[in-house]
């Protein structure tokens, strides 16, 4: 049984690369839309102890604890590795023992099953990571314990987390834990999936109100 670390930003200033599609009225309703589907996601999956979201924002906080999350505030407040490592202490102060896995918060395809086996190749090494869908990044970050997660995420993370020794879980069929969404073509590559309730309901609004298409073209 695993326990998941979500890191996310104040609403405000998440989810920056959307801001051509989204602007700043609907970007951190859909920033929080993604958090919302991703967790109650995780929380779904068979594999999952708990989720614990690291967060400052407290609208974000507040629902992501009424889905089941147990939310712990910043409190490093230097940046995304700080808030992961942050994280994977608290949970391993209570439970030395615990299996922990960095998931990020930008998931809303996100398929409980799929995350199940990501989560069962993971509990087969040390340390393991996915790569994003683009190939470039990290979506999860994995550590059995007594291995310390080491996150090292931002931009070119896979690479980051090769080298620093994790293992690359190369599976195929679990698309839906590669794809986060970061600009207009990654949610429309979201939706093609079938993304989660809320991420489909802001989706909704943004056609409404923006124009967002979600067909390429
Ligand atoms: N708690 C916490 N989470 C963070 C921090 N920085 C980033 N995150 C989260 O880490 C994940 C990846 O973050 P980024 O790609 O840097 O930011 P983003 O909001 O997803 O997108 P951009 O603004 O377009 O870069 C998301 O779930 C973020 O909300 C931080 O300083 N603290
Ligand atoms: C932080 C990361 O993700 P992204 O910038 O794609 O959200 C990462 O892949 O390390």
């Amino acid at each position: 049984m695993w326990s998941l670390i979500v890191p996310l930003k104040p609403l405000r200033r998440a989810k920056s690369r959307l801001a051509p599609v989204a602007g700043d009225t609907l970007r951190p309703s859909l920033a929080l839309a993604f958090a919302e589907d991703t967790v109650a996601a995780a929380l779904a999956c068979a594999a999952v102890r708990e989720v614990v979201v690291v967060t400052d924002d407290p609208l974000a906080g507040d629902r992501l604890a009424l889905l089941g999350a147990r939310v712990l505030p910043d409190a490093p407040g230097r940046g995304l590795n700080a808030a992961l490592a942050h994280g994977a202490a608290a949970v391993r102060a209570g439970r030395p023992a615990a299996a922990v896995a960095a998931l990020n918060a930008d998931l809303p395809a996100l398929r409980p099953a799929e995350l199940g086996l990501v989560l069962a190749a993971a509990a087969g090494h040390a340390r393991s990571f996915l790569a994003d869908a683009a190939g470039v990044g990290t979506t999860l970050l994995a550590a059995t314990a007594p291995a310390a997660l080491g996150p090292a995420f931002g931009g070119p993370s896979r690479a980051r987390h090769r080298f620093s020794g994790a293992a690359e879980l190369a599976l195929d069929g679990v698309e839906s834990v590669r794809r986060d969404v970061d600009t207009g073509e990654d949610l429309r590559a979201a939706l093609a999936l079938g993304v989660g309730p809320r991420t489909a309901a802001s989706a909704r609004r943004l056609t409404a109100s923006a124009g967002f298409t979600a067909s390429a073209g």
